[in-house]
């Protein structure tokens, strides 16, 4: 179609002016999960509102209120950004969620170069914090309105935008706005497209119709009222970081297998239909031990790592608060230290029951060790898995733009990571969900020197563009 290889060239063409936008978005260290950065998430919501403002779209915003910042502190929640561009009642409206907030990134980290200045490096990779999580995809939809007017061409479709801020922290405030909304900013949606996760390997684009959940855990143990002095005191005193290894170390196994009794029951058994749909999916072990810098696959065949990152529940140990962690020797016994994991879930595991299993079973654990100091263990969020279906014609729309701009039809993958919003949409809205990713399995999302690739951020422009042109022209009451 002429208007979108129009669109296709004008995108390829101020590609410069795109990757500028970039930069000055990974400018803002917009951690959610760091009070002291909050300021910074609220500065990452103004910047995204005058830019979607300035191509004209009409803007609001919601207050998701008040955060309770694990009892030490109340923090205002950063809002949630709706934005309109188009009401032509003849056109489709889609509903476009990304989020604004980063995970965090210092520079001892192990960084090479710093994660809040936006580098290019010499294989055309766009380094930098949130790049490809979720600041590249998010003002990938803004590039493309921007290119549309610039063309004067007008947009196929309404668009709706709804981006949060809190997303790397739960989500806290959303799923109570979007239901409230549901009738009325929400009200004339047909469709959801969020651009948000990342292809299986570093070649072949892919469709997503599954996420997993999480359900994230605090471990508190405490113990002296101080901490103290580990040649005065060792040997006489429950040393709550003793404690809290004993705890950590029930919980996994080093080949993965959960030990928490009971988290196993809920996972619903793969059929041998579902195992055929495995053997078309263009991954192999190479992918994963690229991606990941090494060879240290617990699995090893692709299929196994596949079924363990979408299919299987894992826990994962995260760190812990109040540690001496600083390079050098400090004779230290911490007074209180809380330990943070979480439990990836999915169907039909409920984040109610994890919880419960994972409550009795850590304090069971925890009462075995005679221990005198004080455990408590909670769930600070969960969010639950969610499942679509790929045949419905929102996905077949996707597919033909992944046809248009990339030559090659799209793997149909599910996902290991978290998106809560996502099931939200799907059952208050009650309308199709996709999920289009932009970059890479290799992007380095939530690590060290996360990056997209130049032509993931250019193509991937293209792509939701084009997307917005074939979904404006199937029949989505079409559900099959
Ligand atoms: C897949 C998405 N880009 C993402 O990274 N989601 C997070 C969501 C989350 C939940 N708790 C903390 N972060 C994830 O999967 O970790
Ligand atoms: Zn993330
Ligand atoms: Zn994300």
């Amino acid at each position: 179609m002429a208007s979108q290889q129009q669109f296709m060239d004008y995108v390829e063409q101020h590609q410069e002016d795109f990757i500028d936008r970039l930069r000055r978005a990974v400018a803002i260290p917009s951690v959610s999960s760091d009070p002291n950065h909050r300021p910074d998430v609220f500065r990452m919501g103004e910047f995204l509102i005058d830019e979607l403002k300035a191509l004209g779209a009409s803007v609001e915003t919601r207050d998701p209120g008040k955060q309770d910042f694990h009892g030490q502190l109340t923090l205002d929640l950063p809002p949630v950004v709706l934005a309109t561009v188009g009401d032509d009642p003849a056109k489709k409206t889609i509903l476009v969620y990304g989020h604004y907030d980063v995970q965090p990134a210092l520079k001892e980290d192990g960084w090479t170069t710093d994660p809040f200045v936006l580098v290019e490096d010499d294989k055309q990779r766009l380094i930098g914090r949130g790049s490809s999580d979720d600041k590249g995809p998010v003002l990938g939809w803004i590039n493309v309105v921007e290119a549309h007017k610039k063309l004067g061409l007008e947009m196929p479709v309404n668009l709706k935008f709804c981006l949060e801020g809190m997303e790397e922290s739960g989500s806290e405030g959303l799923e109570a706005i979007i239901e409230d909304e549901a009738d009325k900013y929400f009200k004339d949606v047909d469709a959801v497209c969020i651009s948000d996760n990342y292809w299986l390997g570093t070649t072949k684009p892919c469709l997503t119709y599954g996420l997993r959940g999480v359900s994230y855990f605090h471990l508190t143990v405490k113990g002296p009222a101080a901490d103290l002095h580990s040649g005065v005191f060792g040997g006489t005193i429950h040393e709550p970081m003793t404690d809290l290894f004993a705890l950590m170390s029930k919980l996994v196994q080093p080949d993965g297998k959960i030990l928490v009794p009971g988290i196993y029951d809920q996972v619903r058994p793969v059929t041998s239909e579902e195992e055929a749909t495995y053997q078309s999916i263009a991954f192999d072990l190479s992918d994963l031990q690229s991606a990941v810098g090494n060879k240290t696959n617990i699995h090893e065949d692709a299929i196994s790592v596949l079924q363990h990152r979408w299919r299987f529940p894992s826990l994962s140990l995260h760190g812990v608060e109040g540690a001496f962690y600083n390079p050098g020797d400090k004779t230290v016994v911490p007074a209180q230290v809380v330990g943070k994991f979480s439990i990836r879930t999915v169907p039909d595991m409920e984040p109610k029951k994890i919880t419960e299993l994972v409550v009795k079973y850590v304090t069971d654990e925890f009462n075995k060790l005679n221990s005198k100091n004080t455990m408590v263990i909670k769930c600070s969020h969960d969010g639950n898995h969610w499942l679509s279906s790929p045949n419905h014609p929102n996905y077949v729309a996707a597919a033909k733009a992944v046809e248009t701009v990339f030559n090659v039809k799209p793997d149909l993958t599910r996902e290991g990571g978290s998106i809560p919003v996502t099931l939200c949409f799907q059952d208050a809205l009650k309308k199709n969900v996709l999920l289009l990713p932009m970059g890479r399995g290799d992007d380095g999302a939530h690590s060290i020197n996360e990056k997209l690739d130049r032509s993931n951020y250019v193509q991937g422009i293209k792509l939701l563009g084009v997307y917005l042109h074939e979904v404006s022209d199937v029949d989505l009451e079409n559900k099959q």
